[in-house]
């Protein structure tokens, strides 16, 4: 099962306050999860994706469409509530494996929702890097190497795993599977690792990426 945390409509994507009003920073951050989203639904081996947020109107507008009523996905998408008292990215993805737990999923594929590149393959890949035995913790890092853009958990093998996003949370969640006793292994790919964060992101996108997010949006073409 998927798990994508998703901020809100308001607080999102604030690196780029500079750059973007709140309007256009919204659009974004819609556009960018919508993606994820719908890639998610659309892999192989993904059976189901719980989008955790706090602003749960926002994020069923986003993602209209991408509903299993709709056409865009094939695994059925659903938004949980994180609750007001656990607030955080890694609070959020704790809620996200409760629900996976709760449905009796073998594996908890959690994935940010700002990745412009990310594909069905890169997704197929992170799960296979999981291993045949689906015993290790996979860490798909960001474009710097320091973070985790995607992380797949093997999840009775993984109860004690404590999520560590966050400032270096590569090192401390290849740390953190050494802790629970889980093979880790760590993989980079050009689909995984950018993550759109900062004006330094956007302009290593590829151009055509650049042209079809920069409709609505308003960020600058070069
Ligand atoms: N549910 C939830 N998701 C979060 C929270 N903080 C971050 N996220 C999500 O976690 C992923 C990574 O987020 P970040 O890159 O750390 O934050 P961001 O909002 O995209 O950008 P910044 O405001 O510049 O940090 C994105 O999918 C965010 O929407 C949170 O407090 N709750
Ligand atoms: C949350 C993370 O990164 P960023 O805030 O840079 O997206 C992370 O890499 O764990």
């Amino acid at each position: 099962m998927a798990v994508v945390p998703l901020r809100d409509g308001v607080s999102g994507k604030s690196r780029l306050a500079t750059a973007l009003d709140p309007r256009a920073r919204r659009r974004l951050v819609a556009t960018l999860a919508r993606h994820v989203v719908g890639v998610l639904a659309a892999a192989p081996l993904v059976d189901a994706v719980v989008v955790v947020t706090a602003d749960v109107p926002f994020t069923r507008e986003t993602l209209a469409g991408l509903t299993p009523s709709g056409q865009g996905g094939i695994a059925p998408v659903t938004v949980v509530e994180q609750p007001a008292d656990r607030p955080g990215l890694n609070a959020a993805v704790d809620v996200g494996r409760e629900s996976a737990v709760a449905l009796g999923a073998g594996r908890l594929l959690v994935a940010h929702a700002d990745l412009p590149l990310l594909t069905t393959e890169d997704v197929a890949a992170v799960l296979a890097a999981g291993g045949l035995g689906r015993d290790a913790v996979v860490v798909a890092t960001d474009r710097h190497d320091g973070g985790t853009n995607l992380l797949l958990l093997p999840l009775d093998a993984g109860v004690g795993f404590g999520f560590r996003f966050g400032t270096g949370s590569r090192a401390a969640h290849v740390a953190e599977a050494e802790r629970a006793g889980l093979r880790a292994a760590v993989l980079h790919r050009p689909g995984t690792a950018a993550d759109l964060d900062t004006l330094d992101d956007w302009a290593q996108l590829p151009a055509g990426v650049r042209e079809r997010l920069h409709d609505g949006v308003g960020l600058p073409l070069t």
